[in-house]
């Protein structure tokens, strides 16, 4: 069956329809992993995005379910050059087409990706439908396209509970905003004893159970919609306790302290994005989502200082607090997909507790 991706500027692309068949509305964004369609699909920071995959060949090594980052995917749509009809691996489970269905989420396939990313570059990420009715009426559809921004972000998909998962190391607390499995992943193999908390909890929660360690996750949306989330954080900047915080979680702890944050153009999504350490002068290949970014002149140089910038364009990439124990970076440390040449800040971030707790 065709499908239709229609772009708020009026763009009308034509291809098929995969995965589930129903319209949806979403913020039409691009990824240009070269693998790990799994990773990107199940990051519960694509909340409302409908994701444009660069790389032409989607799907061919199916789905590996020991690779999700959350329980399901998160995407509105799907959209990519070609889906692999066959699927193979040894790890595989079944095809991806047949998990798209199972999860209602479209997709659309036979369309020029690069085309559609190339406008998205020009233009800024914009938004779009899905669509698999011929007879749409563009004069009906492109407002409603242009005011289209995603709500609610976090709470859609953050934990409703508390979870704990056993380690005889470091006790850490990590505020799932819309967290990566990975996240937790990396955290257990270091024999941490984390526990998972709802993106509502309050300080006084966490700070009750007295962790070595704070974790801020990554997560969907506008940081500044997350009003209250960012109140409780400036708790637990005050707090004496070691944060480490990824991506939303370190646009948070920047809203907290007075620094302001603004929506990119068509952001940062992929596998291979240079992040230069300023302390060392070394660069590093991060992987990367975000469509917002910390505003520099808006940081106070008595609270913090950037650690790491984006060497593409110069964009902040990490914060260091000033007589805080407290580092938070822009980029994903915990990869899935993507290089793990940065997964060091989580020993480092062992060091800071260990210091800490010495202390
Ligand atoms: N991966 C993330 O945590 C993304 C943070 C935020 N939603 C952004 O797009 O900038």
């Amino acid at each position: 069956m065709n499908a239709f991706l229609i772009l708020e500027d009026g763009h009308v692309f034509e291809g098929k329809s995969f995965g589930a068949q129903k319209e949806v509305i979403c913020e039409v964004v691009f990824n240009t992993s070269m693998t790990g369609y799994l990773e990107v699909l199940t990051d519960p920071s694509y909340q409302g995005q409908g994701v444009v995959m660069t790389y032409p060949l989607i799907g061919n090594y199916g789905v590996c379910l020991e690779d999700i980052e959350s329980e399901k995917p998160w995407h509105s749509a799907f959209i990519v050059r070609e889906i692999s009809r066959t699927s193979s691996n040894f790890r595989r489970e079944e095809d991806l087409e047949d998990y798209l269905k199972e999860h209602d989420i479209p997709g659309i396939c036979g369309v020029d990706t690069r085309a559609i990313t190339k406008i998205l570059r020009e233009h800024g990420c914009m938004g779009g439908m899905i669509t698999t009715n011929p007879d749409f009426n563009l004069d009906e559809i492109l407002p409603k396209l242009k005011e289209y921004t995603v709500t609610d972000a976090v709470k859609t998909v953050s934990r409703t509970e508390k979870e704990h998962f056993n380690g005889d190391g470091f006790k850490v607390a990590l505020l799932d905003l819309g967290t990566k499995n990975n996240i937790i992943r990396s955290l257990e193999k270091r024999g941490c004893d984390v526990t998972v908390y709802p993106a509502d909890t309050t300080a006084e929660e966490i700070l009750g159970d007295q962790p070595d360690g704070i974790m801020l996750s990554n997560g969907p949306g506008d940081p500044k919609e997350c009003v209250q989330i960012i109140k409780e954080i400036k708790k637990l900047y005050d707090s004496e306790v070691p944060i480490f915080a990824i991506c939303l979680g370190h646009q948070l702890m920047a809203l907290a302290t007075g620094a302001d944050t603004e929506k990119m153009r068509w952001g940062h999504r992929g596998g291979n994005h240079p992040v230069k350490d300023l302390k060392s002068g070394r660069v590093y290949i991060s992987s990367q989502n975000h469509g917002y970014v910390i505003k520099e002149e808006t940081i106070d140089p008595d609270v913090a200082e950037v650690s790491f910038i984006n060497v593409n364009d110069k964009t902040i990439e990490g914060l260091d607090y000033k007589n805080k124990n407290i580092r938070t970076v822009q980029f994903h440390p915990e990869a899935c997909p993507g290089p793990q040449d940065t997964a060091y800040l989580f020993d480092e971030f062992m060091d800071r507790m260990k210091g800490a707790k010495n202390a």
